[in-house]
């Protein structure tokens, strides 16, 4: 293809992504979409690299092909690399793929090519603790969690064979599993809110921050509504003893979780969390750092197709 044709297409793919579909991606890829070029992930957060890559060498438009992680990576480099103008297209081949719940993915990859399938996308960005107690920023696609959600993201996305078995049988039966291990030994902790500048202290056994309203591969908060353009859905579920937070989780599992007494949602253009002892940070799906974290909202700011 020539440097700047318009059509100019490279597809990013994670060979680690998702539990079996591999060599019907690959295939699918080469009949379907044989223009594009094709690079391959060797290492956890090369996606970064190679999105960036793919901005600077002029593609116009970048196929994620993976889970939630691999979108989440390609998006940070195109937009780290100022390609707010690059077409993010997205091959949901993980193992949740929230992203593309409630879209319609193209049944030929080809359709992936259709630019009346394009969609402005708001993007979340958020400012977190590394380990060293330094700073940094990633934007996400998809949602963020903090306590017992990314306790239990920890725990699911373990590339563990007992995680693999169990993810092959059935997602919600490894989503079990990894919750009933981080729930012992867990208690609720007391966090400090700032949603839009209203500052509030609760116990709490999780805060989310929706861009998508799905997580853990089709869960939700009791809603299956996106926020509104130009907002994120921060959702709490308040501290309980572990008999009333497995309540809630088994409400959440049975997609019963409206109306709950023990979430709490509010549309937010910004949100701040803070606890005396840092809590881990789950950013699509991967655990990225620790609290204190702030979150916010750039509306529109990628195209997208799924
Ligand atoms: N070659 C590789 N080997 C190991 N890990 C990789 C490689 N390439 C990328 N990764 C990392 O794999 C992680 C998981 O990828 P991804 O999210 O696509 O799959 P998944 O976890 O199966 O899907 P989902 O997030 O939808 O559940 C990402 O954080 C990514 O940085």
């Amino acid at each position: 293809m020539a440097a700047d044709d318009p059509e100019k297409v490279v597809c990013i793919v994670n060979p680690a992504s998702g539990v079996q579909r591999r060599r019907m991606i690959d295939r699918r890829l080469a009949v379907e979409l044989p223009e594009a070029d094709r690079w391959q992930t060797r290492y956890p957060g090369h996606g970064v690299d190679l999105g960036r890559q793919a901005v600077t060498d002029g593609y116009r438009t970048v196929v994620a092909v993976g889970g939630d992680g691999t979108l989440s990576d390609v998006a940070n480099g195109i937009l780290a690399a100022g390609g707010d103008r690059v077409r993010l297209g997205y091959v949901p081949a993980g193992t949740c793929n929230d992203f593309a719940r409630g879209r319609k993915p193209v049944t030929d990859l080809g359709d992936l090519l259709d630019r009346s399938r394009d969609r402005r996308t708001d993007v979340g960005a958020v400012t977190f603790s590394r380990p060293d107690g330094t700073s940094a920023h990633r934007f996400f696609l998809v949602n963020c969690t903090v306590g017992l959600i990314s306790v239990i993201g920890l725990r699911f996305t373990e590339k563990t064979p007992v995680n693999r078995v169990l993810k092959r049988i059935n997602l919600q039966l490894a989503e079990a599993a990894s919750g009933a291990r981080a729930l012992v030994g867990w208690k609720p902790v007391d966090v400090r809110l700032e949603l839009d500048g209203e500052r509030s202290r609760h116990r709490i056994t999780n805060v989310a921050v929706l861009k998508v309203p799905f997580f853990a591969g089709g869960l939700t908060f009791g809603s299956v509504e996106p926020p509104e353009a130009g907002h994120l859905d921060a959702v709490q579920v308040l501290g309980a003893g572990r008999i009333g937070v497995l309540a809630t989780m088994w409400q959440v599992f049975r997609g019963n979780a409206a109306r709950h007494p023990a979430i709490r949602r509010q549309q937010v253009q910004t949100l701040r969390i803070d606890a005396d002892t840092p809590l881990p940070l789950e950013v699509d799906g991967e655990i990225v750092g620790y609290t204190p974290a702030a979150f916010s909202i750039h509306p529109s700011r990628l195209t997208t197709v799924v």
